[in-house]
């Protein structure tokens, strides 16, 4: 069932609203395929100021509704991950689950932005105040990486190094605030399907993909030091991911997104996270509205959208 934004329903006992980033990876590096079906990673988060809305709202049974543009392209039942997190804990308290999750779409959905990660982390931490528990925040982490392993950093927010499949953050100093643009994609990639090209990739090329085969990824020093100097330069000269020639491989249309953003004067361009949508750093706000307004010209992209970023957590709001 889809819903404007505004019957978002409040009721006698009151609704929780959490508001929750999207991301974009600044490094992603990928080792080989683990025999669990993940791969090691050194993922560089970096949260942006995009966000979904999350809100929980006492129910007599499990209800889901989204609003957004994109709202007919998120599942609205239980596969839905802010639906699976309510289960969860309301499993881990001896809880029925039953509340009314409304979404208030912006993230790009299957855009690489950890769109439904922010769902389920906004509607881990909407639950948990609507039902009075109070979880600590460790314990909430823990929850969150049950659910994905992008889902501690959709809580988490900020900048963060993702080791394992991503969940162990450890967080990181940013200097200042970085200027993005987002050239979003019509139609998303699925993440197994970028991982397993990804894969594919890496056997084609005779390098071998499982985890004996990839060396162990690493943050880069140069990178983390960017990012603690607030240094946009410095940051574009250092951003990578591995899941680029994947999605690329998927995508090749995205070639010209790419290019076409470097054309308007953006200082790097790369694939956002598993992709679709491409992500161009810029020196600074007046440039983000330039490329921004260039990409949405050129027709490469459907939309493009600046903002900065570090951006906050999951935020009661
Ligand atoms: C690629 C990244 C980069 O941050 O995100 P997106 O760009 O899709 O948002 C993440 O690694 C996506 O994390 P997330 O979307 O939470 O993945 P999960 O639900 O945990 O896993 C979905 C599937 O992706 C693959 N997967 C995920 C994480 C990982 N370290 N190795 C993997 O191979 C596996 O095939 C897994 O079954
Ligand atoms: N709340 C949600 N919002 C978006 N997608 C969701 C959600 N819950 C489950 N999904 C499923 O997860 C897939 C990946 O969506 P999303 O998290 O937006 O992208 P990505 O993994 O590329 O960042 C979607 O195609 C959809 O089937």
């Amino acid at each position: 069932m889809i819903q404007p934004a505004a019957a978002t329903p409040t009721g006698p006992t009151g609704t929780v609203t959490v508001r929750v980033p999207a991301k974009v990876n600044v490094q992603l590096s990928v080792g080989g395929l683990r025999p669990d079906g993940f791969h090691g990673l050194a993922n560089v988060f970096l949260a942006v100021g995009l966000y979904d809305s999350i809100s929980a709202t006492r129910a007599d049974a499990p209800l889901l509704t989204v609003s957004g543009p994109d709202a007919a392209q998120v599942p609205q039942d239980r596969t839905n991950l802010a639906a699976r997190a309510a289960e969860l804990l309301a499993e881990r308290h001896g809880l029925a689950p039953d509340v009314h999750l409304h979404i208030a779409k912006d993230i790009p959905v299957a855009g690489g932005m950890a769109g439904g990660s922010a769902d389920a982390a906004g509607a881990l931490l909407a639950c948990d105040r609507l039902w009075g528990l109070n979880t600590p925040r460790e314990e909430l982490l823990a929850l969150c990486a049950e659910l994905g392993s992008d889902v501690p950093f959709s809580f988490a927010g900020g900048a963060a190094l993702g080791q394992g499949r991503g969940e162990r953050l450890t967080p990181l100093e940013v200097g200042g605030a970085f200027h993005w643009v987002f050239a979003v994609a019509d139609g998303g990639l699925s993440t197994p399907d970028v991982y397993r090209e990804c894969d594919r990739l890496r056997e084609a090329a005779g390098t071998g993909s499982s985890a004996a085969d990839v060396p162990e990824p690493v943050a880069s020093e140069a990178l983390l030091a960017a990012l603690r100097a607030g240094e946009a330069q410095a940051l574009a000269a250092t951003l990578h991911n591995d899941l680029q020639p994947a999605a690329l491989s998927l995508r090749p249309s995205l070639a010209e997104t790419l290019e076409t953003g470097l054309a308007a004067g953006a200082l790097a361009a790369l694939v956002s996270g598993s992709g679709p949508t491409c992500a161009f750093l810029t020196a600074d706000a007046d440039s983000a509205s330039r490329t921004a307004h260039t990409l949405t010209a050129s027709g490469t992209c459907r939309t493009a959208r600046a903002t900065t970023g570090p951006a906050p957590g999951a935020t009661v709001v």
